[in-house]
C-alpha cells in the first residue's frame, strides 16, 4: 500500500534550486534511502516532508492527505515521526522517563502537571524499550549511556508516537561498523514487524546497500536514479556522480545480521 506520494516537489533558496521537481513513492513496510553527494537536496526534501520547510511547488500526500501547508505538529499528528536528538535538558532523566514523556505527549497529557511522567504508561514504555533492546537499561540516566544506546532510545521515543512514516536523518552517523549494522538490522525488523515506512538519508554506503529496499539518488536537486540496491549500484549516472564514472560501490561483506521477511 502506497503511504507517501511525492510529485513535482521543488524548493529554491534565492537562485539555488535545492530541490528541483522530484517524484517518489514510499510503501508501508519499506525502507527507502535518499542518497546523494553533499548539497544534493536530501535535508531540504526531509524538511519539506516534516513541514519544517514549505515547498515552493509540487505535492506531498500521505494516505491521500496533502501535507504541504500543514504545520509540523499537524504532520506529526498524521503519523510522520522523526528521530530527534535527546535534548540536553532530558539527558538527566532516565531512559524510561524519556520514553514516558514521549508517550505522555502522544496521549496529549504533557501539561497534566498532577500526573508525573514516572507514573505514566510504564508497561508501554518498557515494551518500546524492549523493541529497541534497551529494557535492561530502563532506569539509567540517559547521560550515562553509550552513544549508540542513546540512538536506540531516540528511536523508542520516535516510536512512542506510533508513526506510520519515520524519517531518519543519518541514523548511523558516528557509529562503528558493528553498531551501524545492529542499528539498521533493528530498524529493518521494526519496519517489518510494525509495517511502518522509513525514509532515511545516509552517507555510509555499506548501510544503504545492505538495508534499503529501494534507493533514490539526488544530485543538484534532481532525482537521477531510483530503484533496488543492485540496479543503483550498476547505474551509470550514479557512478558518474559519485566516482566520475568507471567505478562502482564495493560489495558489502560486513553485513552482520540478516533480517528476513
Ligand atoms: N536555508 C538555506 N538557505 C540557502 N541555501 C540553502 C539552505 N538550505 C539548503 N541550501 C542549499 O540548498 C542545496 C541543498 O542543500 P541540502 O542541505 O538539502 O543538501 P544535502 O543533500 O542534505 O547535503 P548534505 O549531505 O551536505 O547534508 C545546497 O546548495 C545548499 O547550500
Amino acid at each position: 500500500m502506497t503511504l507517501l506520494t511525492v510529485r513535482g516537489l521543488g524548493k529554491s533558496f534565492g537562485g539555488v534550486k535545492a530541490v528541483d521537481g522530484i517524484d517518489f513513492d514510499l510503501k508501508a513496510g519499506e525502507l527507502l534511502a535518499l542518497i546523494g553527494p553533499n548539497g544534493a537536496g536530501k535535508s531540504t526534501t526531509f524538511n519539506m516532508v516534516n513541514g519544517q520547510l514549505k515547498a515552493d511547488r509540487g505535492s506531498i500526500k500521505m494516505n491521500g492527505t496533502e501535507l504541504i501547508g500543514l504545520a509540523p505538529r499537524a504532520i506529526w499528528r498524521l503519523g510522520v515521526g522523526r528521530c530527534f536528538q535527546i535534548a540536553e535538558t532530558f539527558s538527566s532523566l532516565t531512559v524510561i522517563e524519556n520514553v514516558q514523556m514521549a508517550l505522555l505527549s502522544h496521549d496529549n497529557q504533557l501539561f497534566s502537571f498532577f500526573k508525573p511522567a514516572s507514573s505514566h504508561a510504564r508497561d508501554k514504555a518498557l515494551e518500546l524499550l524492549s523493541q529497541v533492546g534497551m529494557q535492561e537499561q530502563a532506569d539509567r540516566p540517559c547521560s550515562e549511556l553509550a552513544y549508540s544506546d542513546v540512538k536506540r532510545v531516540e528511536l523508542a521515543i520516535a516510536l512512542a508516537n506510533e508513526p506510520k512514516l519515520l524519517l531518519m536523518d543519518e541514523p548511523t552517523a558516528g557509529m562503528a561498523p558493528k553498531e551501524r549494522n545492529d542499528m539498521m538490522a533493528m530498524t529493518k525488523r521494526l519496519v517489518i514487524e510494525r509495517g511502518i515506512a522509513v525514509l532515511f538519508t545516509e552517507h555510509s554506503m555499506d548501510v544503504v546497500f545492505a538495508y534499503a529496499d529501494r534507493i533514490s539518488v539526488l544530485a543538484r536537486g534532481r532525482l537521477i536514479a531510483h530503484g533496488t540496491p543492485d540496479s543503483i549500484r550498476e547505474d551509470r549516472n550514479v557512478q558518474e556522480v559519485y566516482f566520475g564514472g568507471g567505478s562502482t560501490f564495493a560489495l558489502n561483506p560486513s553485513k552482520a545480521v540478516e533480517v528476513s521477511q
